[in-house]
């Protein structure tokens, strides 16, 4: 059975449709990311899931049992909002203590269970400080324990990593999913940043519009995007738009490509290509899957370098370039190639 399933839900804020029918599902002991731009619902489904709020129509069914009229407080959900304020003026220990307390545990196993929870993210010897002695990563973790110390089926994370900086962020973030095993809670992790939702995440929901636009593993939403919108989104593939020729071939920014498996002829046609599947090519180019444009800009990333190709056609193609590459200088003539594998046709 799905820890998590939900149907057909729609939310609206006067003239804004916020979800539009959604459907989701989180497995037992699943991460699960949702990733989408600014104001594609990704808070508002939490909000719902969490009881702050009402849908307009459909259903959420936690474990099988529809939540609908519990109040947030009877749903048997963690929860770690962006502003995850702790108790300033109470300790580490009774902050995280206070779910139990209001549960009216015997003294000596909230003790235990505080300890257990500190001890999973490093804090035990912490427990005495208040709030304000700890630095910014401390107060997020004593946040994520206090969310997780009642042993909930399912928490939902909304950008808890948003407020730390990018070495933090990474290392919070492993912390995270060490302890998502370790519970075998569910988790829901709202973010607007891909980096994150892929490498954290069990599977990957994308939202558009109020709607799962598309959901997968990792690496099926990377390598295999169902529609233009999930492929500029998840690390800006380059969209190629063609035709399929009478031999099989697609016609499309003025070169001939070959895809690895056949199409029927006639139709149109997107295709995805990620800039790290390009290759700058040096003499004659080859007849299929390669193309000639000049290097418009050039940008130096450490890793690597980002070019803009310009072809004769007026598509513009992102090239991610290794460091070793050495790209000539921009108002240069060159010739882009990659394999047939990279093409990935697009649904929608
Ligand atoms: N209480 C509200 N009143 C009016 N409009 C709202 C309310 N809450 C959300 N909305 C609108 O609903 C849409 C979805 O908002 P939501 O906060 O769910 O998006 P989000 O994906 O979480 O965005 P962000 O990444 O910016 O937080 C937005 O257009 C937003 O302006």
């Amino acid at each position: 059975m799905a820890l998590l399933r939900v149907e057909g839900l729609s939310k609206r804020f006067g003239p804004t449709l916020a979800l539009d029918g959604l459907d989701l599902e989180v497995r037992p002991g699943e991460f699960l990311a949702l990733l989408g731009g600014s104001g594609s619902g990704k808070s508002t489904l939490l909000r719902l899931v969490a009881g702050f709020e009402a849908p307009d129509s459909g259903r959420i069914l936690l474990q099988g049992r529809d939540l609908a009229g519990l109040p947030p407080p009877a749903r048997p959900l963690g929860m770690m909002f962006q502003n995850y304020a702790l108790f300033p003026h109470l300790s580490v220990f009774d902050n995280v203590a206070y779910g139990l307390r209001r549960e009216a545990r015997p003294r000596a196993e909230i003790a235990r269970r505080v300890a257990e929870a500190l001890a999973m993210v490093g804090l035990e010897a912490l427990a005495a400080r208040r709030p304000h002695q700890l630095s910014g990563g401390q107060r997020q973790r004593v946040a994520l324990v206090r969310a997780l110390v009642k042993r909930p089926p399912l928490l939902l994370l909304d950008e808890p990593l948003g407020a730390l900086d990018a070495g933090l962020r990474e290392r919070t973030g492993f912390e995270l999913r060490a302890l998502q095993r370790a519970t075998g809670a569910g988790f829901i992790l709202v973010t607007h940043d891909q980096a994150e939702a892929l490498a954290l995440a069990d599977r990957v929901a994308v939202l558009d519009r109020g709607r799962v636009a598309q959901c997968g593993p990792p690496a099926e939403l990377y390598e295999r995007p169902a529609s233009r919108f999930v492929a500029r989104f998840l690390g800006a593939a380059n969209v190629l738009e063609g035709r399929v020729a009478a031999d099989g071939a697609v016609e499309a920014a003025g070169g001939r490509l070959a895809l690895d498996h056949g199409l029927a002829p006639g139709g149109a046609l997107a295709l995805a290509l990620r800039p790290e599947r390009i290759r700058l090519l040096a003499g004659p180019p080859p007849a299929v899957n390669a193309v000639a444009g000049t290097l418009r800009e050039l940008a130096y990333r450490g890793d690597g370098w980002i070019a803009l190709v310009a072809l004769a056609d007026g598509t513009e193609l992102r090239v991610a370039l290794p460091a070793a590459a050495a790209p000539p200088p921009p108002g240069s003539a060159v010739t882009l190639g990659w394999d047939a594998a990279a093409l990935v046709p697009l649904a929608g």
